[in-house]
């Protein structure tokens, strides 16, 4: 697998971290908007990688790069990964898919039609401890009330105090609470339980109309489940799963899936640490790498069809929510 990395940020440095542990997987090159070409030279510096492209096209074209990663801003997700589709690349594309949900869709259709692997960098899907959940939520009877909360105060806040929007904070980038964190909750919860029948959103609002934090409700048949992530303040992050026979509660940020606590009544307290890794990514490169080697097209493409169904929740969690992107 032999990655070209379109972005510079905070995310590319983390992937790079996590994508080298894993056997099978390069780093061939490194492109930036021509304006920041600095910054993607300083990365590929101090990560021994030995292209640096300013002109997208320039590396789609590189016949030494099979899967382009898309790590650059929310809102230009789509674009991205299009053009890299109908390249002939496979794609790696950071969360949240896109925007809207019918890009998403033609994304998908793509890369079906090219017989291309598309794969959502999302690290919930990939996590043992969101498989064990899944498997075993049985164990605590009938379901009664979920809750799912990731409040990390961001370290982009301070500026956005400030009045400097970075692309996080920014309505223009499809950033905010919803897209940049509740995402996991609703790839976690969709994973588990499916399309709700209805959602709703309310949002907190900063200056420029970007939801610094906010509340998703997700109505399944005979229960509720409250998905909420803030930006703006800190808070214990993790999901409850309260059912008549006990109580599920994975610990930490939802990205992380660090640790599961099972109570059920008249047993002790069960603690589930599933194999983790040093770094949360490094799961999921595992995972795509497999794919890529054994031409798994069929779990690549039902992976898919679940980033479709989060992509429907999170485009009617914007619109109830009044978002203005
Ligand atoms: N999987 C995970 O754990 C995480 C995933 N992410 C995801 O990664 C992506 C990047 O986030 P992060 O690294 O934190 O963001 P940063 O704000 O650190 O970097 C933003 C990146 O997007 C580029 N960019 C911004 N606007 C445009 C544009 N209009 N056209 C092309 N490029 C643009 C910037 O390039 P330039 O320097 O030229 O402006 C820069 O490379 C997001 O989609 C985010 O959701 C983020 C953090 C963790
Ligand atoms: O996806 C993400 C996970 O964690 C980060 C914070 O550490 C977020 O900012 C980010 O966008």
């Amino acid at each position: 697998m032999k990655i070209g990395i379109a972005g510079n940020g905070k995310i590319v440095r983390e992937m790079i971290g996590a994508a080298k542990t894993v056997a099978g997987i390069s780093i061939e090159a490194i492109c930036s908007r021509a304006q920041s070409k600095a910054k993607a030279e300083k990365i590929a510096q101090e990560c021994n990688i030995s292209k640096v492209y300013t002109d997208y096209q320039k590396m789609l074209s590189d016949s030494d790069i099979d899967f382009i990663y898309v790590a650059v801003s929310n809102n230009v997700h789509y674009q991205y990964t299009k053009q890299a589709l109908e390249a002939g690349k496979n794609v790696i594309c950071e969360k949240p898919f896109t925007v809207k949900a019918s890009e998403t869709e033609e994304l998908i259709q793509i890369a079906k039609d090219k017989h291309l692997f598309l794969f959502e960098a999302i690290t919930v899907i990939y996590a043992p401890n969101y498989q064990y959940i899944k498997d075993n939520l049985k164990e605590i009877g009938t379901l009664h009330y979920v809750h799912a909360n990731y409040a990390q105060y961001s370290s982009r806040y301070d500026k956005y105090l400030n009045k400097e929007v970075t692309p996080a904070f920014s309505p223009e980038s499809a950033g905010g609470a919803l897209y940049d964190l509740n995402i996991y909750n609703l790839h976690f919860i969709v994973g588990i339980f499916g399309m709700p029948k209805n959602i709703i959103y309310r949002a907190n609002l900063g200056f420029n109309g970007i939801d610094t934090s906010g509340t998703a409700l997700l109505d399944y048949d005979g229960f509720t489940v409250v998905c909420s992530a803030a930006k703006d303040s800190e808070s214990v992050s993790g999901i409850v799963f309260q059912g008549e026979k006990g109580y599920m509660r994975l610990e930490g940020a939802t990205n992380e899936c660090a640790l599961i606590r099972v109570n059920k009544k008249g047993e002790t307290e069960k603690i589930v640490s599933k194999e983790r890794y040093n770094h949360r990514m490094i799961n999921e490169f595992i995972a795509f790498e497999q794919m890529f080697k054994q031409q798994d097209y069929k779990t690549c493409y039902e992976n898919l069809d679940h980033s479709m169904m989060v992509m429907k929740v999170l485009e009617q969690a914007r619109e109830s929510g009044n978002l203005e992107f």
